[in-house]
Protein backbone atom coordinates (compact mmCIF):
# COMPACT_ATOMS: atom_id res chain seq x y z
CA UNK A 1 0.00 0.00 0.00
CA UNK A 2 1.31 3.48 -0.61
CA UNK A 3 2.06 5.90 2.27
CA UNK A 4 -0.84 8.17 0.91
CA UNK A 5 -3.18 4.94 0.76
CA UNK A 6 -2.50 4.15 4.01
CA UNK A 7 -2.67 7.69 5.58
CA UNK A 8 -6.12 8.09 3.86
CA UNK A 9 -7.14 5.53 6.59
CA UNK A 10 -5.72 7.30 9.33
CA UNK A 11 -7.42 8.12 12.63
CA UNK A 12 -9.94 10.96 12.94
CA UNK A 13 -7.96 14.35 14.57
CA UNK A 14 -9.32 15.00 17.88
CA UNK A 15 -10.31 18.73 18.31
CA UNK A 16 -7.63 20.76 20.24
CA UNK A 17 -8.83 21.73 23.93
CA UNK A 18 -7.49 24.74 26.06
CA UNK A 19 -4.00 23.76 26.95
CA UNK A 20 -5.06 25.70 30.89
CA UNK A 21 -6.74 22.03 31.39
CA UNK A 22 -3.73 20.29 30.47
CA UNK A 23 -1.62 22.64 33.25
CA UNK A 24 -3.53 21.82 35.78
CA UNK A 25 -4.51 18.15 36.21
CA UNK A 26 -1.97 17.00 37.15
CA UNK A 27 -1.49 19.52 40.40
CA UNK A 28 -5.58 18.95 40.60
CA UNK A 29 -4.38 14.94 41.22
CA UNK A 30 -1.97 15.50 43.51
CA UNK A 31 -3.85 17.76 45.51
CA UNK A 32 -6.97 15.67 45.94
CA UNK A 33 -5.27 12.37 46.47
CA UNK A 34 -7.22 10.55 44.75
CA UNK A 35 -6.05 7.30 42.80
CA UNK A 36 -7.67 7.35 38.81
CA UNK A 37 -8.69 4.39 37.83
CA UNK A 38 -6.70 3.05 34.86
CA UNK A 39 -9.02 4.20 31.97
CA UNK A 40 -9.11 7.56 33.65
CA UNK A 41 -5.32 8.08 33.92
CA UNK A 42 -5.40 7.20 30.05
CA UNK A 43 -7.71 9.31 29.07
CA UNK A 44 -5.86 12.71 31.29
CA UNK A 45 -2.64 11.99 29.42
CA UNK A 46 -4.80 12.22 26.10
CA UNK A 47 -6.39 15.37 26.79
CA UNK A 48 -3.70 16.59 28.78
CA UNK A 49 -0.78 15.73 26.29
CA UNK A 50 -2.44 16.33 23.01
CA UNK A 51 -3.34 19.81 24.28
CA UNK A 52 0.25 20.73 24.25
CA UNK A 53 1.64 18.69 21.31
CA UNK A 54 3.48 20.50 18.85
CA UNK A 55 1.12 19.65 16.03
CA UNK A 56 -0.24 22.96 16.60
CA UNK A 57 3.21 24.78 16.58
CA UNK A 58 3.01 27.64 13.97
CA UNK A 59 5.97 26.51 12.28
CA UNK A 60 4.47 22.84 11.89
CA UNK A 61 0.82 24.95 10.69
CA UNK A 62 3.32 26.36 8.06
CA UNK A 63 4.52 23.86 6.48
CA UNK A 64 0.88 21.57 6.31
CA UNK A 65 -0.06 25.11 4.29
CA UNK A 66 2.75 24.86 2.06
CA UNK A 67 4.05 28.14 2.89
CA UNK A 68 7.68 26.59 4.17
CA UNK A 69 10.82 28.00 1.76
CA UNK A 70 13.02 24.98 0.60
CA UNK A 71 15.79 26.14 2.99
CA UNK A 72 13.07 26.67 5.96
CA UNK A 73 12.04 22.86 4.69
CA UNK A 74 15.64 22.06 4.85
CA UNK A 75 16.55 23.45 8.22
CA UNK A 76 13.44 21.46 9.96
CA UNK A 77 14.54 18.40 8.37
CA UNK A 78 18.54 19.14 9.45
CA UNK A 79 17.31 20.04 13.26
CA UNK A 80 15.40 16.91 14.11
CA UNK A 81 18.24 14.63 12.25
CA UNK A 82 19.45 15.76 15.78
CA UNK A 83 16.33 13.98 17.62
CA UNK A 84 16.06 11.34 15.44
CA UNK A 85 19.78 10.77 15.96
CA UNK A 86 19.16 10.43 19.71
CA UNK A 87 16.14 8.30 20.09
CA UNK A 88 17.80 5.09 20.29
CA UNK A 89 21.13 6.81 22.59
CA UNK A 90 18.05 7.43 25.23
CA UNK A 91 16.04 4.17 24.53
CA UNK A 92 19.16 2.71 25.27
CA UNK A 93 19.29 4.42 28.40
CA UNK A 94 15.91 3.05 29.36
CA UNK A 95 16.59 -0.38 28.60
CA UNK A 96 19.58 -0.05 30.63
CA UNK A 97 17.65 1.16 33.59
CA UNK A 98 15.53 -1.86 33.68
CA UNK A 99 15.89 -5.40 35.25
CA UNK A 100 12.82 -6.98 33.53
CA UNK A 101 13.73 -9.04 30.68
CA UNK A 102 10.40 -9.05 29.30
CA UNK A 103 10.06 -4.81 29.42
CA UNK A 104 13.65 -5.00 27.79
CA UNK A 105 12.72 -7.48 25.12
CA UNK A 106 9.81 -5.10 23.93
CA UNK A 107 12.03 -1.97 24.38
CA UNK A 108 14.86 -2.99 22.21
CA UNK A 109 12.40 -2.80 19.51
CA UNK A 110 12.68 0.72 19.37
CA UNK A 111 16.38 0.89 18.98
CA UNK A 112 16.23 -1.62 16.00
CA UNK A 113 13.34 0.45 14.92
CA UNK A 114 15.81 3.62 14.64
CA UNK A 115 19.07 2.15 13.88
CA UNK A 116 18.03 -0.82 11.07
CA UNK A 117 19.09 -4.54 11.30
CA UNK A 118 20.81 -7.45 9.96
CA UNK A 119 23.94 -5.62 9.77
CA UNK A 120 21.63 -2.68 8.23
CA UNK A 121 20.17 -4.48 5.87
CA UNK A 122 16.82 -3.50 6.95
CA UNK A 123 17.15 0.06 6.73
CA UNK A 124 16.23 2.08 10.74
CA UNK A 125 14.47 4.77 10.93
CA UNK A 126 18.10 7.03 11.42
CA UNK A 127 18.59 6.14 7.32
CA UNK A 128 15.64 6.81 6.33
CA UNK A 129 15.72 10.38 8.04
CA UNK A 130 18.90 11.02 5.97
CA UNK A 131 17.28 9.92 2.67
CA UNK A 132 14.39 12.87 3.54
CA UNK A 133 18.06 15.10 4.22
CA UNK A 134 18.68 13.71 0.65
CA UNK A 135 16.01 14.03 -1.14
CA UNK A 136 15.63 18.14 0.33
CA UNK A 137 19.32 18.54 -1.62
CA UNK A 138 20.90 18.74 2.33
CA UNK A 139 24.91 17.77 2.58
CA UNK A 140 24.78 14.61 4.62
CA UNK A 141 28.21 15.17 6.19
CA UNK A 142 26.70 18.59 7.19
CA UNK A 143 23.30 16.76 8.88
CA UNK A 144 25.53 14.07 10.19
CA UNK A 145 27.88 15.90 11.92
CA UNK A 146 24.76 18.01 13.73
CA UNK A 147 27.30 20.87 14.40
CA UNK A 148 25.35 23.14 12.33
CA UNK A 149 21.41 22.49 14.13
CA UNK A 150 20.27 25.23 16.13
CA UNK A 151 21.99 25.50 20.02
CA UNK A 152 18.00 25.25 21.02
CA UNK A 153 17.67 22.11 19.45
CA UNK A 154 20.70 20.52 20.87
CA UNK A 155 19.54 21.58 24.81
CA UNK A 156 16.16 20.51 23.88
CA UNK A 157 17.38 16.98 22.51
CA UNK A 158 19.69 16.88 25.71
CA UNK A 159 17.25 18.07 28.18
CA UNK A 160 15.26 15.09 26.75
CA UNK A 161 18.08 12.20 27.34
CA UNK A 162 18.70 14.18 30.92
CA UNK A 163 14.85 13.38 31.81
CA UNK A 164 15.39 9.82 30.94
CA UNK A 165 18.81 9.23 32.80
CA UNK A 166 17.83 10.94 35.48
CA UNK A 167 13.95 10.55 36.76
CA UNK A 168 12.17 7.38 37.68
CA UNK A 169 11.54 4.72 35.10
CA UNK A 170 7.73 5.28 35.09
CA UNK A 171 8.44 8.91 33.97
CA UNK A 172 11.16 7.99 31.31
CA UNK A 173 8.54 5.77 29.71
CA UNK A 174 5.77 8.44 30.31
CA UNK A 175 7.52 10.69 28.44
CA UNK A 176 7.66 8.57 25.49
CA UNK A 177 3.98 8.90 25.07
CA UNK A 178 3.75 12.20 22.69
CA UNK A 179 4.13 8.48 19.78
CA UNK A 180 0.06 8.75 20.60
CA UNK A 181 -0.51 11.40 18.77
CA UNK A 182 2.72 11.10 15.97
CA UNK A 183 0.46 9.09 13.71
CA UNK A 184 -1.95 12.18 13.68
CA UNK A 185 0.56 14.34 13.43
CA UNK A 186 2.43 12.32 10.30
CA UNK A 187 -1.10 11.71 9.18
CA UNK A 188 -1.42 15.79 8.56
CA UNK A 189 1.99 15.94 7.22
CA UNK A 190 2.87 13.63 4.78
CA UNK A 191 -0.47 14.53 2.71
CA UNK A 192 0.76 18.07 2.76
CA UNK A 193 3.70 18.05 1.64
CA UNK A 194 3.08 15.83 -0.91
CA UNK A 195 0.67 18.14 -2.66
CA UNK A 196 2.17 21.21 -1.44
CA UNK A 197 5.87 21.05 -2.27
CA UNK A 198 6.95 20.16 -5.57
CA UNK A 199 10.28 18.67 -4.75
CA UNK A 200 8.57 16.44 -2.24
CA UNK A 201 8.06 12.97 -3.24
CA UNK A 202 6.76 9.77 -1.78
CA UNK A 203 10.29 8.17 -1.58
CA UNK A 204 11.42 11.53 0.08
CA UNK A 205 9.36 10.57 3.09
CA UNK A 206 9.49 6.73 2.93
CA UNK A 207 10.38 7.35 6.89
CA UNK A 208 7.03 8.11 7.74
CA UNK A 209 5.94 4.66 6.61
CA UNK A 210 6.85 2.20 8.90
CA UNK A 211 6.39 5.00 11.96
CA UNK A 212 2.53 4.67 11.25
CA UNK A 213 2.51 1.32 12.62
CA UNK A 214 5.71 1.55 15.11
CA UNK A 215 4.10 4.53 16.77
CA UNK A 216 0.79 2.84 17.79
CA UNK A 217 2.68 -0.43 18.97
CA UNK A 218 5.05 1.04 20.99
CA UNK A 219 2.61 4.11 22.80
CA UNK A 220 -0.09 1.19 23.43
CA UNK A 221 3.02 -0.90 25.35
CA UNK A 222 4.14 2.31 27.01
CA UNK A 223 0.56 3.10 28.18
CA UNK A 224 -0.24 -0.18 29.11
CA UNK A 225 3.11 0.32 31.63
CA UNK A 226 2.43 3.60 32.69
CA UNK A 227 -1.66 2.93 33.49
CA UNK A 228 0.08 -0.37 35.83
CA UNK A 229 3.24 1.59 37.03
CA UNK A 230 1.40 5.00 38.41
CA UNK A 231 -0.21 3.44 41.39
CA UNK A 232 -0.44 6.65 43.54
CA UNK A 233 -1.76 9.48 42.97
CA UNK A 234 1.67 11.23 43.24
CA UNK A 235 3.08 8.74 40.45
CA UNK A 236 0.03 9.65 37.98
CA UNK A 237 0.73 13.13 38.61
CA UNK A 238 4.29 12.56 37.64
CA UNK A 239 3.35 10.83 34.44
CA UNK A 240 0.98 13.35 33.54
CA UNK A 241 4.21 16.14 33.98
CA UNK A 242 6.67 13.72 31.99
CA UNK A 243 4.46 13.55 28.95
CA UNK A 244 3.82 17.36 29.28
CA UNK A 245 7.60 17.95 29.68
CA UNK A 246 8.09 15.90 26.41
CA UNK A 247 5.49 17.85 25.04
CA UNK A 248 7.44 21.43 26.31
CA UNK A 249 10.48 19.85 24.29
CA UNK A 250 9.51 19.03 20.95
CA UNK A 251 7.47 22.68 21.07
CA UNK A 252 11.19 24.03 21.84
CA UNK A 253 12.20 23.10 18.68
CA UNK A 254 9.63 24.21 16.89
CA UNK A 255 10.37 27.30 18.53
CA UNK A 256 13.49 27.72 17.86
CA UNK A 257 13.05 26.96 14.11
CA UNK A 258 10.60 29.58 13.80
CA UNK A 259 12.79 32.10 15.81
CA UNK A 260 15.64 31.46 13.63
CA UNK A 261 14.25 30.43 10.20
CA UNK A 262 10.89 32.42 9.77
CA UNK A 263 12.09 36.02 11.87
CA UNK A 264 14.35 37.54 9.48
CA UNK A 265 18.07 38.03 10.16
CA UNK A 266 17.67 35.46 12.94
CA UNK A 267 19.60 33.00 12.42
CA UNK A 268 22.14 32.12 15.34
CA UNK A 269 25.88 32.23 14.31
CA UNK A 270 27.35 28.62 13.35
CA UNK A 271 24.07 27.53 12.21
CA UNK A 272 22.69 26.23 8.89
CA UNK A 273 22.11 28.88 6.52
CA UNK A 274 19.65 27.90 3.49
CA UNK A 275 21.09 28.16 0.14
CA UNK A 276 20.22 31.82 -1.37
CA UNK A 277 16.65 32.47 -3.40
CA UNK A 278 15.70 28.43 -2.75
CA UNK A 279 11.41 29.06 -2.83
O1 LIG B 1 6.81 13.19 13.29
C1 LIG B 1 6.51 13.49 14.43
O2 LIG B 1 5.80 14.46 14.72
C2 LIG B 1 7.09 12.66 15.51
C3 LIG B 1 6.82 12.90 16.83
C4 LIG B 1 7.41 12.07 17.80
C5 LIG B 1 7.03 12.39 19.17
O3 LIG B 1 5.88 12.80 19.36
O4 LIG B 1 7.82 12.31 20.09
C6 LIG B 1 8.27 11.04 17.43
C7 LIG B 1 8.45 10.85 16.06
N1 LIG B 1 7.87 11.63 15.13
C8 LIG B 1 9.26 9.79 15.55
O5 LIG B 1 9.39 9.63 14.33
C9 LIG B 1 9.92 8.93 16.45
O6 LIG B 1 10.63 8.03 16.03
C10 LIG B 1 9.75 9.15 17.84
C11 LIG B 1 10.29 8.48 18.93
C12 LIG B 1 9.82 9.15 20.01
C13 LIG B 1 10.10 8.88 21.43
O7 LIG B 1 9.87 9.80 22.22
O8 LIG B 1 10.60 7.80 21.75
N2 LIG B 1 9.02 10.16 19.62
C14 LIG B 1 8.96 10.17 18.30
Amino acid sequence: MTLQATLTRAMPVPEPIGSGVAATVADDIRKAGRLLPPKELEDALRTAGFARYHIHHPFHKLMNAGELTKGQMQAWALNRYCYQSAIPKKDAIILSRSEDPEFRREWRKRIADHDGEDGAAIDGGIKRWLKLAEGLDLDLQMVQSRRYALPATRFAVGAYIDLVASSSILVAVASSLTELFSPIAIGERVPAMLARYAYINEDTLSYFTPRLHQAPRDAEHALSLVTRWADTPDKQADAIEALLAKCDILWAMLDALHSAYVTPGAIPPGAFIPPPLQE
